[in-house]
């Protein structure tokens, strides 16, 4: 498998930048396999995700941010640089509902999601069979208000030990202190099951059902200090009518919460998302 690069920009909109960019890597050797922009008109912002094969590109790998420092300068760009050969390291946080579990489990053991599973953590035991099964370590840390910020400092001494890159919440049960979310910016990924910003907060399928909604849905974002407020990466809906029990609705959304979760999750991991004013771009 080739290896390539990755840069996601976003800068103020200006004439130039995509001759620019592609021009850096065209006289460095580089051959460009996926180009995509996206101008912000209202804001007047530029994005870019830009994706070049390395195997001919002149400039050795450690030395590409540097030399791309100076066209950075000059449009005031913020940037990202990856490359494919980084697999990231994921941990999952859940509580006891399994279905989003589940589906994550087959799918990076299926290979389907490009990033390496590193453990799983809970605030209660009652998956820990579960996980095993795969193989992935699984981690019991319980949790009550009184005990839930030294709790957080022993999560996060694991996670720092084990370099997680990305932490997914499948329907994790436990509201993260703003130091934890700080210490991740943009790499916790919750799904929450409703289609926001309807339903914020506990019960969405229930409220959703007494409300009579036509429509139920499911939402996944970057997590945030603010409850279920975060930058928004995927989502999807379904149907639903009358003759749905509660139980129909719990069922057709739980659907919807395994794609919309895996659809968010490979994405980030193939870095094809740019946050931006609480919101994001997606290059797929
Ligand atoms: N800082 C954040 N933490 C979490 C977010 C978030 O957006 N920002 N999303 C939640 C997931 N979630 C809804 O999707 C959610 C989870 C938990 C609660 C809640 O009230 N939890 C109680 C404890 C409940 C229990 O012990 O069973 C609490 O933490 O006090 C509301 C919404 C995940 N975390």
């Amino acid at each position: 498998m080739r290896e390539t690069a990755i840069l996601l920009i976003s800068c103020p909109d200006r004439k130039g930048i995509l001759a620019k960019v592609t021009g850096f890597i065209a006289e460095n050797g580089g051959n460009i396999l996926h180009a995509d922009q996206h101008i912000d008109f209202q804001k007047e912002i530029f994005f870019m995700r830009i994706e070049w094969d390395l195997s001919s590109f002149k400039i050795p790998k450690e030395k590409i941010a540097g030399s791309f420092e100076p066209i950075a300068k000059e449009f005031a760009m913020n940037y990202q640089l990856h490359f494919s050969s980084k697999v990231q390291n994921v941990a999952i946080f859940v509580s006891k509902y399994d279905h989003c579990l589940h589906d994550l489990l087959y799918r990076f053991k299926a290979g389907e999601l490009k990033g390496n599973l590193k453990l799983v953590i809970s605030n209660h035991p009652d998956l820990k069979e579960l996980v095993e099964t795969y193989g992935v370590p699984f981690y019991h840390f319980p949790k009550t208000k009184e005990t839930k910020l030294e709790v957080e400092e022993k999560e996060i001494e694991l996670l720092k030990k084990e370099k997680i890159d990305l932490i997914i919440l499948a329907r994790y049960m436990q509201i993260l202190s703003d130091n934890f979310v700080n210490q991740f910016r943009n790499r916790i990924i919750n799904i929450h099951h409703s289609f926001l910003p309807a339903f914020v907060g506990a019960k969405p399928y229930h409220r959703a059902y007494e409300r009579g909604v036509k429509i139920i849905g499911a939402t996944s974002h970057y997590v945030t200090e603010e409850l279920d407020q975060g930058p928004i990466i995927e989502q999807d809906v379904v149907r639903v009518s009358h003759r749905d029990t509660l139980e129909d609705m719990i069922r057709k959304g739980r659907d919807l919460e395994k794609i919309v979760l895996a659809r968010a999750v490979r994405w980030h991991l193939e870095n094809k998302i740019l946050v931006y004013d609480n919101k994001t771009v997606i290059f797929d």
